[in-house]
């Protein structure tokens, strides 16, 4: 039993409750055993004093590219079709190693900034890099956080009229049949799950048509969801235009991609049919703000999104274009960037933080099981510290976490299980991961 007692409870459920002072009792079944305003009941176990502190729900982070972060730093000042022209070669050159390494750094960075629970969108699977999707899922194990990975996928390469070099696209049958192999060896469909897979061919401009039907009928069948990106781009919408005479949203609706068990990355794109379409079909949306200012894609219609009740979740994207890659940060962008666009009513703190949790358990179909602090729930949480010199004196605990700067983790627990203390990874050693991910940079960049 984990007792968190004296500290301000942001729940995130249905009616939003908020308790400037009160508890939150974690089972040992790893569960939400109590929450609620004033002194936690008496018990055993270990009790954590959360005076000064905030709890939420662990952030859910639901876009990234965990390879990435061994090319951080490069094509600085490129549009997105640039940026992927220039690395896709130096991507060619992965393997296990520089993947499991990656992922390491990735995530080790990603629990200290609050996350609990994170996908991969990996795509690339050079012929001789070895089991990169193992390698990351290890990684995954050993900084103990929840992993939903998903197989990607690319089977078009320039010769036949896509992006990418030949060297970093696989056929469609071995897409597929990766795939499927990957989801019966790894996907746990079961309530508590630590590790789900899902179907990612990568998007428009990368993946044949047959491959985004087939893999559709794949993920329907195996019952796992699907993720893309879609309308990330006004060069992504040219390239639909030309290549299937219609935007991108109309292309995903002719596939098959639309649906309750469709999430879509980035989502910059999108006219009012379209947005329409996606709340009609309860197709998800990951949000990616500071991705999208990064690469100069365009500002997301996050306010409009969730008008039509549009699923929207947060995602830090990959660390190659977007070298922050602070999910508790994230908060504070999306907010910024809808005021950006829809004035100061356009997102409120409260908002922000349900894009991070709620939001983003709904894209990943986690939201029986997480996303809100509730009893039965898993105990996915954070504490966060909010009485240093950084956000003292901002009284709102919860608008100190989202206008304030990134807070420190007190503590997060992954199904009831310390992930983070004080500031400090439990499972991992910061300076082991940063050492090994700096051997990966310059291996994949020799
Ligand atoms: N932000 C990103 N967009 C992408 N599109 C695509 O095909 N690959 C990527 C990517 O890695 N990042």
């Amino acid at each position: 039993m984990i007792i968190i007692d004296n500290v301000a409870v942001a729940t995130v459920d249905a009616a939003d409750t908020y308790h400037p002072s009160g508890h939150v009792v974690v089972g040992d079944d790893g569960r939400i055993a109590a929450v609620g305003a004033g002194p936690a009941p008496e018990g055993p176990g270990r009790r954590v004093d959360g005076a000064g502190c905030l709890v939420t729900p662990g952030l859910v982070n639901t876009h990234h590219h965990l390879y990435q972060w061994a090319t951080r730093g490069l094509a600085l000042d490129e549009t997105l079709f640039g940026w992927l022209t220039t690395l896709y070669p130096i991507w060619g050159r992965l393997d296990a190693e520089i993947v499991g390494a990656a992922a390491g750094a990735g995530l080790g960075v990603l629990a200290l900034s609050g996350c609990t629970l994170s996908m991969d969108h990996h795509y690339v699977f050079p012929r001789d890099g070895g089991d990169v999707l193992e390698a990351e899922i290890e990684a995954a194990r050993r900084i103990g956080l929840r992993f939903h990975p998903t197989r990607g996928s690319m089977d078009l390469s320039r010769k036949d009229g896509g992006l990418p070099p030949d060297n970093v696209v696989e056929t469609t049958d071995e897409a597929l049949a990766a795939t499927e192999r990957a989801i019966d060896r790894w996907h746990d469909p079961s309530p508590g799950a630590m590790l789900q897979i899902a179907v990612a061919p990568c998007s428009p401009f990368s993946v044949t048509t047959r491959l985004m039907t087939e893999a559709a009928a794949l993920a329907r069948r195996k019952g796992v969801r699907l993720h893309t990106h879609l309308a990330e781009t006004d060069d992504e919408e040219d390239f639909c235009r030309k290549r299937f005479g219609c935007t991108p949203v109309e292309y995903a609706e002719s596939v098959g991609w639309l649906g309750d068990d469709v999430w879509l990355a980035h989502g910059v794109h999108l006219d009012d049919p379209a947005i329409e379409r996606l709340g009609a079909t309860g197709t998800g949306v990951a949000h990616c703000p500071s991705s999208n200012a990064r690469l100069g894609a365009g500002v997301a219609r996050v306010r409009d999104l969730l008008d039509h009740a549009v699923p929207v979740g947060l995602g830090v994207d990959g660390a190659a274009s977007q070298e922050v890659s602070h999910l508790g940060a994230e908060l504070r962008q999306a907010l910024y960037t809808a005021r950006s666009r829809g004035g100061p009513t356009a997102m409120s703190a409260r908002q922000a933080l349900r894009l991070g949790t709620m939001g983003g358990a709904r894209c990943l179909g986690r939201q029986d099981d997480l996303g809100s602090l509730e009893i039965g729930k898993l105990a996915d949480l954070v504490v966060w510290r909010l009485d240093g010199l950084a956000h003292d004196g901002i009284d709102d605990r919860l608008a100190a976490l989202v206008f304030g700067p990134p807070a420190p983790v007190e503590l997060s627990l992954v199904g009831g299980r310390p992930v983070v203390e004080r500031g400090e990874l439990v499972h991992a050693d910061a300076e082991t991961l940063q050492r090994e991910a700096a051997v990966a940079h310059r291996r994949i960049l020799a």
